[in-house]
């Protein structure tokens, strides 16, 4: 039975292990550290090297047995995962060693739509008590607010929280989550998405709140938001086959909370073939200088055209520690990253319409600079598949207008325009939000 533990204990004992939908409904450890498996199941390289013409759907339910073995019987993983995981993830070629992984053909147009829908289902079907409301809080700079705003929309005994920094989100991506009601409040928070991230963490180690509310995460702090989005990578290595190339790409990962990598090394201790992983960030580069430095050290965020990863602080790098039994040199030997400016950004953009005729959103095009500068560190045989998280419509208004003009309508955004924004401005102060809580309460 797979159990998990806090990356804050340093030694846990057994009775320091939680069952998965307990560590699902705690969101975060009472410690403040972050839930980690104590096992990882593997599958073995003739599973890996036969998933060709495999959907998103089928793999889901193959991955993520082992994991929902003790909570979910076969026909109720199946029904769930076909359920949340109904849309694909093509890759795409631009040229002979770069592939785009399209993560954003889901209904909120990001990857988050894979994680944030099976989670809702998970949630919904696991930790729903009659007559109990499960508070769902959520920090968001943009995509994970959306996925989760219409993953758990209308979910009956479930309420939403979305904290916001207000003026740093894109219009469009601040229309979904802002304009749906119901059961989805967004709080449009006076800071950075850090100040959301931290009074979301403060909530949970927070007694009084606890014991009043029934209180979970729809962030990647919870272990429920990673398992499923290790089922893309399968995606990717199961295209490939089909395309008959190198089994053992570079994966390369526009990151900001490090919840999209931690999944692709969790799918890599599955017994995923990869070639190493690549961490492409913007400016908010705390993690690009830990692997140079070997000190983390947190700083405030800055603002960035590619805005869903303006992270300082990110929240899952005690996970990657921990996979990687907190060994700076074993880190070392399978992940590289570096970071990339607006101007980069935005020249990306450009060239990437110019010379392949792609359209890629700011955060895509941070994935392929980081590439296009580092890949002469690799084998010229190594390829790489550059996940591509958004659909760059969702970004028209920082990207370059050359290449704006030629972004495809998307009907489900275009709708959008004509909602009302409806949001509750909050000081970034956690005694501010515990009071809105509470009122709930
Ligand atoms: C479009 C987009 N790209 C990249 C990221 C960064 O992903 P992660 O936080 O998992 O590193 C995000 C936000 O999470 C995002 O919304
Ligand atoms: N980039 C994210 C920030 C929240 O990250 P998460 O993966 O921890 O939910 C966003 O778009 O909201």
């Amino acid at each position: 039975m797979i159990l998990y533990y806090s990356t804050r204990q340093t030694n846990p004992k057994p009775e320091d292990h939680t069952i998965f939908p307990e560590a699902l409904r705690l969101g975060l450890a009472p410690d403040g550290g972050l839930y980690v498996p104590d096992q990882i199941p593997k599958f073995p390289p003739e599973f890996w090297e036969n998933i060709a013409g495999m959907s998103v759907s089928e793999l889901g339910r193959v991955l993520l047995r082992p994991w929902f073995e003790d909570d979910l019987t076969d026909v109720e993983l199946e029904t769930l995962v076909d359920d949340a995981l109904n849309f694909d993830a093509p890759l795409v070629k631009l040229d002979e060693r770069t592939y785009v992984l399209e993560l954003f053909h889901g209904p909120t147009l990001a990857f988050k739509d894979f994680a944030a829908r099976t989670m809702g289902r998970l949630m919904a079907k696991l930790l729903r008590k009659p007559g109990e409301t499960l508070h769902v809080l959520t920090a968001t700079s943009g995509d994970t607010g959306a996925a989760v705003a219409d993953g758990f929309f209308g979910v009956e005994g479930i309420q939403v929280w979305v904290l916001y920094p207000s003026g740093k989100v894109s219009p469009l991506q601040e229309k979904q989550f802002t304009t749906l009601g119901g059961n989805v409040t967004a709080l449009e928070v006076d800071g950075t998405f850090d100040d959301c991230q931290r009074l979301v963490k403060h909530a949970f180690v927070d007694k009084k709140l606890r014991k009043r509310m029934n209180l979970t995460s729809a962030n990647s702090i919870n272990i429920g938001r990673l398992l499923p989005q290790m089922v893309y990578y399968a995606r990717a290595v199961a295209q490939l086959q089909e395309k008959k190339l190198s089994n053992k790409p570079v994966y390369v990962v526009p990151s900001g909370n490090f919840g999209n990598l931690t999944a692709g090394i969790l799918a890599l201790h599955m017994g995923m073939p990869a070639g190493g992983f690549f961490a492409a960030t913007n400016k908010n580069k705390t993690f690009v200088d830990f692997l140079e430095s070997g000190r983390y050290e947190p700083r405030p965020s800055t603002p960035t055209i590619s805005n869903a990863m303006d992270v300082g602080d990110p929240s899952n790098f005690d996970r990657i520690l921990d996979l990687f039994n907190k060994d700076l040199d074993s880190i070392l030997s399978a992940v590289l990253a570096d970071s990339v400016n607006d101007d980069e950004t935005r020249a990306t953009i450009l060239q990437t319409w110019k010379d392949f005729g792609y359209i890629a959103d700011p955060h895509t095009a941070v994935g392929l600079k980081a590439w296009q500068r580092r890949k002469s560190e690799f084998f010229d045989t190594t390829i790489a598949i550059v996940l591509a998280t958004a659909h760059p419509a969702k970004f028209a208004d920082v990207m370059p207008e050359e290449v704006a003009q030629h972004i495809p309508d998307t009907p489900a955004l275009e709708k959008l325009r004509k909602r009302t924004k409806q949001a509750i401005p909050m000081a970034a102060d956690f005694e501010a939000f515990r009071k809105i809580l509470l009122q709930h309460a």
